[in-house]
């Protein structure tokens, strides 16, 4: 059996990672070392696995010899941690698969950036090629793609302008945390008021931006996130970008493996959702096609996403973080034909960032290395 070492299992992303592989059985077919930055010796997660499971010790992540053990390596622990152990890795001669969930080596030469319900033959062609670095994309684009990949993949999208509404989970756990914080706060800020029918609303109004504007601790956001947004996410670029809108369009044509680039550009906004990233996307076709021709190429281009029709109570229904939470399906809907002309459309489309956005990919890289996907 192949051993696969894990790395940031015990984080947010290593946590839906291994409960997805426990979920779909995977542990049965390797043989899982546990790696940690910071509690080696300790004993290993056996229970993860199941009731009789036996995993040997936590092993040093920053071991080389123990690293080159490994046939695979799944990180879920961070771009630092890549940047700084991968390297020394591969300079040691180890040629085993690397899979990674950070960004550090997503737009390398030599890594590919995994979504097989999208780009398989783009997978298999790096596989056959030797190709054993891969990387799962940032979780926007994949989320983006993984809804509207069968108008990508048909060669349909002239460009497209995604703007999203990107979940606190985002930035990770203390961020999750630091927003339920919030909405306690703003909330305990007007109790007295709310409690009292006739309190006048704009009085209420007034003291909720005043705690707002004073009263709130935020160090992980910066600025507060509940009862507001925030219209900036990661570093800010030169070209007047941010960091994560400039991924839009580099990853999705890595992803896609387009010979000529589409352009995707738009504004990547935090909102206060817990761990699913919307957007609203409008999309520019080559060419002027019936609807229901575009429905069904959305609908049919994966067994995860969901068409669902422009109808007020199917969106509000289908069409939310609240109904996708925890959820591999990934539904699209508001698709309708704009007034800029024909070939504009609209879409919305909601995922679940930690799923399909983070560890999905990778459990299914990891299967596809296996040959059992
Ligand atoms: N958050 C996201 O949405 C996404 C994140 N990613 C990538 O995944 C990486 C990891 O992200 P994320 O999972 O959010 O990071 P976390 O902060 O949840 O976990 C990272 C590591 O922190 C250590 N750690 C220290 N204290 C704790 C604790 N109390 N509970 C759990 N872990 C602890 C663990 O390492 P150890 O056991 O070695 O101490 C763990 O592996 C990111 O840096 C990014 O590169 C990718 C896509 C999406
Ligand atoms: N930047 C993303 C989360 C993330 O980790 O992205 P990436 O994998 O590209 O670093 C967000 O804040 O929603």
């Amino acid at each position: 059996m192949n051993k696969v070492g894990l790395i940031g299992w015990r984080g947010m992303v290593g946590s839906v990672l291994m409960r997805r592989m426990a979920d779909e059985g995977d542990f049965a077919h390797i043989e899982p070392v546990f790696f940690t930055t910071s509690q080696a010796g300790q004993a290993g997660p056996a229970h993860l696995i199941g009731p009789d499971a036996k995993v040997p010790a936590l092993k040093s992540a920053y071991d080389i010899d123990e690293l080159a053990g490994m046939d695979i390596i799944i990180s879920c622990q961070g771009g630092d941690f890549t940047g700084e152990v991968y390297p020394k890795l591969r300079a040691a001669g180890w040629n085993g698969y690397w899979i990674d969930a950070a960004s550090k080596l997503r737009m390398d030469d030599s890594a590919v950036i995994v979504l097989d319900p999208v780009n398989r033959p783009v997978i298999n062609r790096a596989l056959n090629d030797g190709i054993k670095t891969y990387v799962g994309g940032n979780c926007t684009v994949s989320l983006m793609l993984m809804g509207l990949g069968g108008l990508f993949t048909e060669g349909l999208v002239e460009w497209t302008s995604a703007m999203t509404y990107q979940a606190a989970s985002g930035g990770g756990a203390r961020h999750m945390r630091e927003l339920l914080n919030g909405m306690g706060v703003v909330r305990d800020s007007v109790a007295a008021e709310l409690a009292n029918p006739a309190s006048a609303i704009l009085e209420i109004d007034r003291k909720v931006t005043a705690t707002l504007r004073g009263g709130m601790d935020t160090p992980e956001f910066g600025v507060p996130l509940a009862g507001s947004l925030i219209p900036y996410i990661d570093s800010q670029l030169d070209n007047g970008q941010s960091r994560e809108e400039w991924k839009a369009q580099v990853e999705s044509n890595k992803i896609l493996g387009s010979d000529q680039i589409i352009p995707v550009d738009g504004i990547c906004v935090r909102v206060g959702a817990m761990r699913c990233h919307s957007q609203a996307l409008t999309l520019k076709l080559k060419r002027d096609l019936p609807l229901a021709d575009i429905e069904a190429l959305i609908g049919e281009a994966n067994d995860w996403v969901k068409f669902v029709p422009n109808d007020r109570q199917a969106s509000m229904e289908q069409l939310t973080p609240t109904a996708v939470s925890g959820s591999l399906t990934i539904p699209v809907g508001r698709v309708r034909k704009m007034n800029m002309g024909p070939e504009y459309i609209s879409a919305f489309t909601v995922g679940d960032q930690l799923l399909w956005g983070a560890a999905e990919p990778l459990r299914r890289m990891l299967n596809i290395i296996l040959g059992k996907l």
